[in-house]
This record gives C-alpha cells, structure tokens and sequence, in this order.
C-alpha cells in the first residue's frame, strides 16, 4: 500500500479522560478520515461516562510553547477549537488565530462550543461577552440548538416562536460575530423525535467555495438542513466533537463546506448505526464512546448513512414526478460528445453514438434558435439523443431529446414545464452535496465533474478526482434497484478514460478529447471517437 502524505489539523481541546469525547474523540476521528492530528489540550478533565467532576485549565504559556514548536514544523490546514476552560485562553486563541491568518490565509478555523457536558456539568462558566473576541475571528461555528440560542443572545428576540427557528438563530449569529458556515446541530434536541435535523448557514467565497471572480456571488449565503432518520443508540458521548472533527478532517481534504458538511453527517451516522444493534441489547443505558468506523465505507449500505438535502429548490419540486427516462433498454450510455455547432454536428452525428450534447455559448437568441431547430432535425434522422444545454425554453419548443442543466441555472429553470414536456432533464453536479440534492430531484441522468482539471471551462476548486466519482456512484439507491445514469466530465482524454470506466460510470462525456484530436494525439477525431468506444466496450 503507498501511503500518501496526509493533510494536518490541529485540535485545541480538552482532554476527557474516559475517552469518548474531546480530543480523544478528535484524535479517533482525525485516524479514520485520514489527517494527522495534532492536539494541544486547554484542560485536564476528570470524568467518566457518568460524571464531570473538575476540569483542569493548562497555562496559556504551555499552549504556546507547543504552538510555536509546532507551527514550522507541522503546520495546519485546519484547527478545530472545541473546550476553552477560561478568559487567558479566549484572549490567547483568538490573538494567535489572528496571527496564523497572516501567513496562512487559507487556514480554516471550526470552533465547536463545549459549554455543558453531556454527563451532565459545566465545563466553564464563560459568558458571551467573555468568548467574543474568540467568535469574531473563526469561520465555522458547530453549536447545538440550546447552545446556538445563547449565541443568538435568545431573550433578546423579538418573538417566542423565532427562539425555536434555526434559520432566525443562525442569522442572528452570523449578523452578530461575522462567521462564515454556522452549523446548528439537531442530535440532541429537536422536537421532532424521529430525525436528526442539522441546519447550515453559509456565506459563499470565504472558504474559496466558488470562483472568487464570480462577484454576483461573493456574498451570497446559502442555508438548507440536512436530515436523516433518528438513529437509536446510547453510544454517541463525543458525537458532536466527532462531527466537529470530521468537518475539519474534510475541510483539510479540500472538500468545499456544503460537501464536508454532508460527508461529516454520513461519518456520524454510520458510526451511530455500527452501535444500535449492542445499545438495544444492552440492560441498562451505558453511555458509550461514539465509534469512529473505517472510511470510506464500502459496501451496498453506504447511501443509507447519507442524510437528504432540504432547501428551497427540494421543497419546491417535493410532488414533482420523476422525469422521463433515456430509453436505454439496459444499454450503457457511453460515449457523450459535448459540441458546439451544426459543423460538429453533422460530422459526428453519423458515427451512430447514443447521445450528443449542443453546447453553445456565443450567439444571439435568434441565430441560436435557427441552430437548434436545425440541430434537433439533425439528431432525429440519425436517432441520437440530443441535449441542449442550457436553453430550457428553447428546447422544449423545437422538441429536443432533452435539456442539460447547470446548477447556476437550476433555480431558475421551470422544472415542471420541463417534466410536463416529456422531454429529458441532465443535471450537472459537482460534488456529493449537489450530487444528493439533484438526485432527489429524479432527473434523466447527472453528470459529474470536473474530474479532472480541464481547459475547456474554470473548474477552479471543483476537481474531483477518481475517488469522489466512485464516492458518488455509491450514493445511488442500493443495486437491483433502479439507479440513475451517471455521466462523468472535464479533462477526460484517452489516457485517462480508462480509469474513469473502470469506476463503473454508464458515459463519459468529452469535448477537447474529440475536437482537438489531432493536435493532442495525431488523429481524427473520427478515429478519437473509435478509440473511447473501444475503451468503454472493454471496461
Ligand atoms: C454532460 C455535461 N455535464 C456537465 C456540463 C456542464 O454544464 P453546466 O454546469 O451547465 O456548464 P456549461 O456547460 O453551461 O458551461 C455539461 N454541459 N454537460
Ligand atoms: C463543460 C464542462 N462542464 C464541466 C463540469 O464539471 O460541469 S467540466 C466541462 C469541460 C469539459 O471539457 P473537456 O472534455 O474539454 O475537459
Ligand atoms: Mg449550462
């Protein structure tokens, strides 16, 4: 096995001597997700699974010779923050976060909130006031709903019934302390007892989610929950130190908030159901450690651990029916030719492919229209299946196969106008978030890329790799069921198709791979689309 080296975190947080949560948690979770864990504890905990009985602050001056003795020498990605046993360490954590973001701009911190124990205690009596200098400089905050309301300064609100509103509490947070990605954890105290609610609140841009050129975004915020069935197990003392600690695992990995967010849930649920067989046989209610499982998880049962996404778009087409399928009668999809006028049309349309994409991003409405009317005649006499990217509209007018989708366009797209027309719908995805939350919608297939970095268009921090392809073909209803087509896109070429089928994804979609054949591999790219069709009968 080659070992690669792994991205470094570090944890500040108190040490809980039995071993289930803190930075015994932190360490466990960090080793199953593959980081390496530095940890320097703020205070020596005495406590079991029962009880809290004192909790020892460590010297700021000790926190600081082990900071500055490791900055050089393992430098993090990521810190995750979670016991702070008094003032002298609020004031020292917040003063070296702020030094660490000088030279290291790209450093992210989570800071979980470790107020009460949930054996029961305090483990400090710090007021809001008191932690503030602490909440104005992180970028995620990972509070539960009781802790998120002290945040959220609760008796201040105007209304009883916005006390209980995650979305009110979070915004409140957000206005009040500037953090980036609020995280309102629904474990242990949402009043629907049958699901595990988490609620995220998220500026876009800060932790270089999207393009930092896209100014329309820049500050854009995005909320939605993530909600999976309530899993029965008294084995969750350290969940939420886990949870904060995946976060940041992931966030080091590189993954962007909404897909670390996710992943995070998936580790923390399928921990909780490794442990629901032993706790219902169990007499008594033990209190056991939380149990960080190998990851990935392999195996049929992975999507189960996966929580659903509930945001406007889910809400909004909740009742719409599933959208017309791609006939393919058992057949794989193959290859995806992605082009952009009638020219590469007509020259590739008598190959005999399955699919072909009109991708065009350089005319006026009117000379588009007299494109695609031509190119839908076009794609009928050869019986292939054409998409239109983009252009819904358009596509349902001329009676295209179907429309290719991208998410800046989904929210505006007119799903059930799409549905109603009986033609098809692709979905791009980037990611297992968007993955999950175009899924529900029951699309005709969903593409996934970039795979690789492309030159075709500004993938910039959406790259993922073979892993992540292989992550999200497992995030499909388990096998024998009906499972939805996937496509993979960006930066595939013939070198690398071979890999990429291996995955076990029905198509492969290219553009440069076939109209730059010849200055890329000396060949037509007639000869370009023979060669991946060899490759995809093969894999
Ligand atoms: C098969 C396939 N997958 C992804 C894309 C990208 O679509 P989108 O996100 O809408 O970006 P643009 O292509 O419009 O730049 C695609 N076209 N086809
Ligand atoms: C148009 C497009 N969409 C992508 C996505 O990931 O959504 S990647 C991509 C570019 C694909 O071009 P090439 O095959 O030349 O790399
Ligand atoms: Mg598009």
């Amino acid at each position: 096995m080659t070992i690669k080296p792994k991205p470094i975190i570090w944890t500040i947080s108190g040490s809980d001597c039995s071993g289930g949560a803190g930075i015994a948690a932190d360490i466990k979770t960090g080793h199953a997700l593959g980081v390496e864990v530095c940890h320097l504890i703020t205070a020596n905990t005495v406590q079991n699974s029962q009880q809290l009985l004192s909790v020892n602050a460590v010297s700021v001056e000790i926190l600081q010779q082990q900071a500055t003795l490791l900055i050089d020498d393992k430098p993090p990605s990521v810190i995750k923050i979670g016991l702070v046993a008094n003032v002298e360490q609020v004031h020292w954590l917040a003063k070296l976060l702020k030094q660490f973001k000088v030279i290291m701009p790209n450093l992210i911190s989570v800071y979980d909130p470790v107020g009460q124990a949930s054996v029961g205690g305090s483990f400090s009596c710090l007021s809001l006031e008191q932690l503030t200098p602490l909440l104005m400089i992180v970028d995620v905050i990972t509070p539960n709903l009781m802790e998120a309301k002290i945040l959220a300064r609760v008796d201040k609100l105007a209304k009883l019934a916005e006390a209980n509103d995650v979305e009110v509490l979070a915004k409140k947070i957000y206005q009040d302390f500037a953090i980036n990605s609020i995280i309102i954890k629904g474990g242990h105290s949402h009043a629907d007892d049958k699901h595990a609610r988490d609620y995220c609140y998220h500026q876009l841009n800060q932790l270089s989610d999207e393009k930092q050129d896209n100014q329309e975004k820049l500050h854009q915020t995005i909320s939605y929950q993530l909600n999976s069935p309530r899993l029965a197990t008294h084995y969750s003392h350290g969940g939420g130190c886990s949870f904060a600690s995946a976060l940041a695992s992931f966030l080091a990995q590189g993954y962007l908030m909404r897909d670390a967010f996710m992943l995070s849930k998936a580790f923390i649920n399928q921990g909780l159901a490794a442990t629901v067989p032993v706790s219902a046989s169990q007499k008594h209610q033990y209190y056991g450690a939380f149990e960080q499982q190998a990851w990935p998880l392999n195996g049929s049962d992975r999507a189960q651990h996966f929580a659903e996404v509930v945001d406007d778009l889910s809400g909004q087409y909740q009742e719409l029916p599933a959208f017309s399928s791609l006939d393919l009668n058992g057949e794989i999809l193959g290859l995806y030719p992605v082009i952009d006028s009638l020219y590469w049309l007509k020259r590739l349309l008598p190959l005999g492919l399955k699919i072909i994409q009109l991708r065009v991003k350089n005319l006026t409405e009117n000379e588009l229209e007299q494109v695609i009317i031509a190119a839908v005649a076009l794609a009928k006499n050869y019986g292939t299946r054409l998409f239109i990217n983009d252009y819904w509209q358009l596509a349902i007018k001329h009676g295209a196969y179907g429309v290719h989708i991208g998410q800046e366009d989904l929210a505006d797209a007119d799903l059930v106008a799409i549905q109603r027309s009986g033609i098809r719908l692709g979905i791009s995805t980037h990611g297992c978030y968007e993955f999950i939350l175009a899924q529900q919608l029951q699309p005709s297939y969903l593409a996934i890329g970039a795979i690789f970095p492309t030159k075709t268009k500004d993938m910039t921090g959406q790259i993922q790799g073979l892993d992540n392809l292989r992550q999200v073909l497992s995030l499909r209803p388990a096998e024998n069921a009906w499972q939805i087509p996937v496509v993979a896109i960006g930066g595939i070429n013939l070198e690398r198709a071979i890999d990429v089928v291996a995955t076990g994804v029905e198509s492969i979609a290219v553009v440069t791979a076939i109209t730059e054949a010849e200055q890329s591999h000396g060949i037509t790219p007639e000869q370009a689309v023979a060669a991946f069709e060899q490759i995809i009968v093969k894999g």
